[in-house]
């Protein structure tokens, strides 16, 4: 056992022994020892928990709000529980208050004082601690048989001689051997060997079955192997104690029926195996009777304590009534200060009523306004209802035109897929020419390369050719040049002579042309009677006598009436040759009016142009 554990045997053992003597200041030494003796219950239990649940590791001395919120949640107490009882395999549930009931419905199965829910969630902790300090003595003092195997398969509260084996030699030889005591305290020493497990008794249930009630009522059949193997091993221990009666009751009545009073050896001896098991767990429960018992005991000493602390304060001395009095002093300062707090609870109602009633003149405005503002917002709705409706209608027409619409783009879009489709042909064909052309454009320029080497190399000949020509011509060419310069030289000679020649024929020249009659004149009577090749001219004039009537003149040269303006011209044209030379030259024309200056000069012909030119 822990040390704690030995602490609270010592406690207990002080508070039993310790007698209560009258007075407060005892009653006080008694109150801090029951408090004590709760603590290291408390530290016990506490380091229980730790050795079961894997983990937990919670202090010793944790104070009981600690403990609380532990154990609140219910799940350390089911680890506890499945720890202790392998085969319940209670799972967590979704809250902790069910994984609580569900302790509470063990404890309830155990036959254990349980707390309440409430004292885990608000409560004291002390019946929490109680439930769970029964619990740690049940498991830890019941050894052998536990409550599950007990109330599952069977305990042994049937008396063992009314079977009629404490009769039985073997069973009184073997009785001495394997005294009660030691089996309890081999029990005690060590309590998993002799408490066996939900799983391990399901597994020895079936064994039995298997073996004993199967076979039953043919046990001297068994071999000896068979025997020696089911008491060699432990799962004779560990059989529910209804299977051993089973197999006792079954071999007794199977050597009555045989009426020959014997019975085998190795029948006898599985026999006394399971009658020392059987004696084993009615000492073992036995023992923890007699644990309880005291247990018990301890409670109705500490319950007999209270009983007389709370006498000796009923018939207290006057020191006690003193100690009564100032208690009673420091419950009146207590209750003038609860009046005080209940004066100013009521100060705080008043002004809460107060606020109360702003807050309803407040509720009632609000309320008003409430009023007032689901009116708008009904007339608004009403009018957004009437606007939503409008638009509604406005949204149909709006999407009749846009099927409309839709449809005439539909449509659109088939023609514009006719016409794409007809662009696209078009394109086609039009491709194909182009390609063709491009074909044809590629010949084309192919024969116009070739035709172009063919040219090139005939420019080629011709430059050639032209080259020669060139060169002959520029022979032909020089011979010209000299010959041109010889032409200069005898054009200048000749251009000399000519103007020597004009100046010989005189630098001073008179002319005279004979204008002829004009159509339309009356008399066409002339006075020209003689004109000589040399210039003699000889007029007449019939009105005067003498040497008066004929005159002769003398010019250079006479132009008749018949001669023509080329004639003329011809006469005069060496001259404009020499003021193209560079000699100054002037012809000027005189005579009376209408007697043809202008006509010889400037040559305006009335009747014959082409003669004038
Ligand atoms: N040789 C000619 N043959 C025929 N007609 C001529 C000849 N000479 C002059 N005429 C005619 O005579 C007319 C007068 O000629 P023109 O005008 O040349 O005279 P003019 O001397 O210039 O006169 P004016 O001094 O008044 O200017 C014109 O009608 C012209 O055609």
């Amino acid at each position: 056992m822990s040390s704690a554990s030995d602490h609270l045997m010592v406690q207990n053992g002080r508070a039993n022994s310790s007698k209560v003597p009258v007075g407060s200041g005892v009653l006080e030494s008694t109150v801090i020892r029951n408090n004590d003796i709760e603590a290291n219950q408390r530290a016990v239990t506490v380091e229980w928990m730790n050795s079961i649940v894997p983990n937990l590791n919670f202090p010793v001395r944790a104070s009981s709000e600690e403990l609380r919120a532990c154990l609140i949640d219910g799940t350390v107490l089911l680890q506890l529980l499945n720890k202790l009882r392998p085969g319940y395999a209670c799972k967590a549930g979704s809250s902790s208050s069910e994984n609580v009931r569900k302790f509470l419905a063990s404890m309830d199965e155990l036959g254990i004082l349980k707390f309440e829910l409430s004292d885990l969630e608000k409560g004291s902790m002390k019946n929490v601690m109680d439930c769970l300090s029964t619990l740690r003595a049940q498991f830890s003092y019941m050894g052998v048989v536990s409550p599950i195997g007990g109330n599952k398969y069977g305990s042994p509260h049937g008396d063992a001689s009314s079977n009629g084996l404490s009769s039985s030699p073997t069973f009184r030889e073997e009785k001495q051997k394997f005294s009660p005591d030691s089996k309890t305290q081999q029990a005690l020493r060590s309590p998993v060997m002799t408490e066996p497990s939900a799983a391990s008794m399901h597994h020895v249930v079936h064994k039995f079955h298997e073996v004993f009630q199967l076979k039953q009522g043919r046990y001297s059949d068994l071999s000896a192997a068979k025997i020696s193997e089911m008491m060699k091993s432990n799962s004779l221990d560990n059989a529910p104690t209804q299977s051993l009666l089973s197999v006792v009751n079954g071999i007794l009545d199977e050597s009555i029926e045989r009426k020959n009073d014997k019975i085998p050896h190795r029948v006898a001896c599985l026999l006394r195996k399971v009658v020392q098991e059987i004696e084993r767990r009615i000492s073992t429960q036995a023992e923890h009777l007699r644990t309880q018992n005291n247990l018990f005991k301890v409670r109705e000493e500490k319950y007999q304590s209270r009983i007389r602390v709370l006498e000796a304060l009923a018939s207290g001395t006057g020191e006690e009534r003193g100690v009564v009095m100032d208690r009673l002093q420091q419950i009146k300062i207590e209750k003038s200060k609860m009046e005080e707090e209940k004066k100013t609870g009521v100060e705080h109602v008043a002004k809460l009523i107060k606020e109360q009633e702003q807050r309803d003149v407040e509720l009632s405005d609000l309320k008003q306004e409430l009023k007032l503002a689901k009116q708008t917002h009904e007339l608004h709705c009403l009018q957004m209802e009437t606007e939503a409706k409008a638009a509604k209608d406005g949204l149909e027409g709006r999407m009749k035109e846009l099927e409309i619409l839709l449809e005439d783009s539909r449509n659109q879009v088939r023609v514009l897929e006719a016409y794409s489709q007809s662009k696209s042909n078009m394109f086609n064909k039009k491709e194909h020419i182009f390609k063709s052309f491009v074909e044809f454009q590629f010949g084309a320029l192919k024969e116009l390369m070739l035709s172009s080497k063919s040219i090139k190399h005939e420019i080629l000949q011709v430059q050639k050719s032209n080259l020669e020509e060139f060169n002959d011509l520029g022979v032909k060419l020089k011979a010209l040049i000299d010959a041109t310069g010889d032409y200069h030289i005898v054009l200048a000679e000749n251009r000399r002579m000519f103007n020597e020649l004009q100046e010989l024929k005189g630098n001073i020249r008179v002319y005279c042309r004979i204008r002829p009659f004009l159509p339309g004149q009356a008399a066409k009577h002339t006075t020209v009677e003689y004109i000589g090749e040399h210039g003699e001219l000889v007029v007449v004039n019939p009105s005067k006598q003498g040497k008066d009537r004929r005159r002769n003149f003398k010019f250079n040269k006479i132009f008749g009436p018949e001669s023509t303006q080329a004639e003329v011209y011809s006469d005069t044209q060496p001259l404009i040759r020499s003021v193209l030379d560079g000699y100054g030259v002037c012809i000027f024309a005189y005579g009376q009016t209408g007697s043809g200056k202008t006509y010889t000069m400037v040559c305006i012909c009335r009747h014959s142009i082409i003669s004038c030119n």
